[in-house]
Formats: C-alpha cells, structure tokens, sequence
C-alpha cells in the first residue's frame, strides 16, 4: 500500500505546502553535475567517475538563478533531506511536466533507513531550462518487509 502525501511529508524536509501531492511529495533541483571521468562497478566495490557542479546561467538576458540544459545526461541533487522509514521502501518519479518536456529521470531503489539527500540521473532529451529549487521529481513510499536497514555507502549523504 501507498502512503499518503502527508505521511511522506513527515519525513521530508524542508517541505512547503506546494510540494505535498496526494499520493507523495515533490522534491526540488538543487545542483546539476555533469560527469567527466568514467566510474567503475566491480564484484567487490564500485567508484564513481569524477564530475562538476554546472554552472548557474550567467548569461544577462537570462534568468541567473536557472540552469539552460542542452540535450545529454546529467546527475542531479534534490534539496530535500530525505529519511526512508522503517517498513518502506521509496521510489522517485520524473513531473510529468519533466516528462512532457521530453526530459526524464532514472532512480533506483530508496531503502529503509538510508538518510540524507540523493541523486537522480536526467536524461534530457529537448533543451530545458530548469531554475534551481524548481519541483522536478515526486517521492512515494510503499509498505515494505525488510529484516535490516540501509547501512550502505551513501547513509547520510550531503547533509
Ligand atoms: O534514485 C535514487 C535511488 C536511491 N538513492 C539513495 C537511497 C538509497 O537507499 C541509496 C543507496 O542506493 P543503492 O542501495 O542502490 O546503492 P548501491 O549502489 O548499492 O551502493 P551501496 O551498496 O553503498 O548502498 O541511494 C538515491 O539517491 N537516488
């Protein structure tokens, strides 16, 4: 079963009233890296390829506080301090406004216990113009089994 908006909101913060949904909470864009290096997955460990913070629009005509993202892959950082309850399990979903724009974003598994503030690879796919702390994904919690908690590499990230 799906929680509701408000139950997610408890468990992420800052929240305003606009990010809390029905069925979850929007979360907003705080930095958009690109990634220069390669990482590299093993059997026994794993690394993640060296990247940049891109930068904010300097450009004058255009808004400062925004980023102008051309067609590629880009790792972004939600603002969000995000806590997975025990008994659930998180998933992140593009906005449909993302998606309608021809844009995407890919997660993986959210696992209970893990906090902090993570990441999310966007595909964009049609340039985009994104201002930071704009509402770009959506979080929701299912009910979940599990015999242990999140204890892995990235527990409390970026707070
Ligand atoms: O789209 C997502 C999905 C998950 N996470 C966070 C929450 C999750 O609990 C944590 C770790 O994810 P995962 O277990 O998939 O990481 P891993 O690659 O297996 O590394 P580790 O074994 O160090 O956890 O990353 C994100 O930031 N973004």
């Amino acid at each position: 079963m799906y929680r509701s908006g408000e139950f997610v909101a408890s468990h992420v913060s800052p929240t305003t009233g606009e990010q809390v949904q029905p069925n979850g909470v929007d979360l907003t864009l705080d930095v958009v890296f690109e990634q220069l290096e390669p990482g590299r997955i093993t059997k026994a460990d794993k690394e993640i390829g060296d990247r940049v913070a891109r930068p904010l629009e300097q450009l004058e005509q255009k808004d400062p506080d925004s980023y102008y993202l051309p067609a590629g892959s880009y790792v972004v950082r939600y603002s969000e301090r995000i806590r997975i309850p025990n008994g659930h399990i998180g998933f992140v979903y593009p906005r449909s406004s993302l998606m309608r724009n021809s844009c995407m974003l890919n997660t993986a598994v959210w696992d209970a216990g893990y906090e902090g503030r993570g990441e999310g690879l966007l595909q964009v796919h049609h340039d985009i113009e994104l201002e930071r702390g704009a509402r770009i994904a959506q979080l929701v919690f299912a009910k979940a089994e599990h015999e242990s908690t999140y204890d892995g590499s990235y527990q409390g990230e970026n707070l």
